[in-house]
């Protein structure tokens, strides 16, 4: 499987500011190039932290661009997916609506009853690992439903976890025209932090976007040595 990240950071490399609700970084020109990634994926990730402060509805708004994935025989929308160990995404979240397939993925310790009421509200509920979700073992499940190109939007825990476990093909930050500070603020990965084996980046492009930079890489070397 393809995995892309793709994230919109201030020039202090904060995805949003301490209270973590939804700040806008990104421009127009940005969020177009973001709805574009989304029309070539298979499906669009987020973990569980991202679906409680931004409630996201992670579905291609271009018509034309929805209108070519049908031509293509594919579905109009691409999957979502949702890592939530514990099964918390609450049963209103926008990500349940009826727009696109819905996979959350579960660990064994989600309590049952949670898991019973995602599934009523229409997700795939997919068990993948014990305690907290495998990101492996999500992503082979994941592949099972024919998922080949996975778009990842974040937030900066599921972005560690992947880039750690060895995962990550393919790196896009839009890094926008703001400082937001503060030592809590989420960053583009946080998790617990890499102390040696740092993922290495090949820079495949630098490009002025809204007012900011675009920063597109290709992950060359991983933890795993994948
Ligand atoms: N600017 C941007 O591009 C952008 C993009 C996305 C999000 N955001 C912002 O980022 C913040 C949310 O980020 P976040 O880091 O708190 O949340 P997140 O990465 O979206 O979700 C983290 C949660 O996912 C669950 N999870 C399940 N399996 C996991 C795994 N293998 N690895 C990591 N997490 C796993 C964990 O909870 P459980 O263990 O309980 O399941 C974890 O607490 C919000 O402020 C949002 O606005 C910004
Ligand atoms: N590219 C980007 N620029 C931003 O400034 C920002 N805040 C996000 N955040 C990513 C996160 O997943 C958001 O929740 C979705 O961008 C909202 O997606 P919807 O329009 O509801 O589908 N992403």
């Amino acid at each position: 499987m393809y995995v892309h990240v793709n994230a919109a950071t201030s020039a202090d490399g904060k995805l949003a500011s301490r209270d973590r609700s939804q700040l806008r970084i990104s421009g127009p020109e940005d969020f177009d190039r973001v709805d574009a990634i989304r029309a070539d994926s298979d499906a669009v990730a987020v973990g569980v932290g991202t679906v409680l402060a931004d409630d996201p509805s992670l579905t291609v708004t271009d018509e034309e661009r929805v209108a070519d994935r049908r031509a293509d025989g594919g579905s109009p929308q691409p999957a979502r997916v949702v890592f939530d160990s514990r099964a918390r995404t609450p049963t209103d979240a926008v990500v349940l609506d009826d727009a696109a397939t819905t996979y959350v993925l579960v660990a064994e310790a989600a309590p049952e009853p949670r898991r019973e009421a995602l599934a009523a509200a229409g997700a795939a509920v997919l068990v993948a690992g014990t305690e907290r979700v495998a990101p492996a073992t999500g992503l082979a499940a994941l592949a099972d439903r024919g998922v080949d190109r996975l778009m990842v939007e974040g937030g900066g825990e599921l972005i560690f976890s992947l880039f750690e476990a060895g995962l990550v093909d393919e790196l896009t930050v839009y890094v926008g025209a703001m400082v937001v500070g503060g030592r809590g603020a989420p960053t583009l990965a946080d998790g617990e932090g890499f102390v040696e084996a740092f993922p290495e980046l090949s820079l495949d492009g630098v490009e002025r976007l809204d007012d900011g930079v675009l920063l597109r890489w290709t992950v060359e070397g991983q933890p795993d040595g994948a």
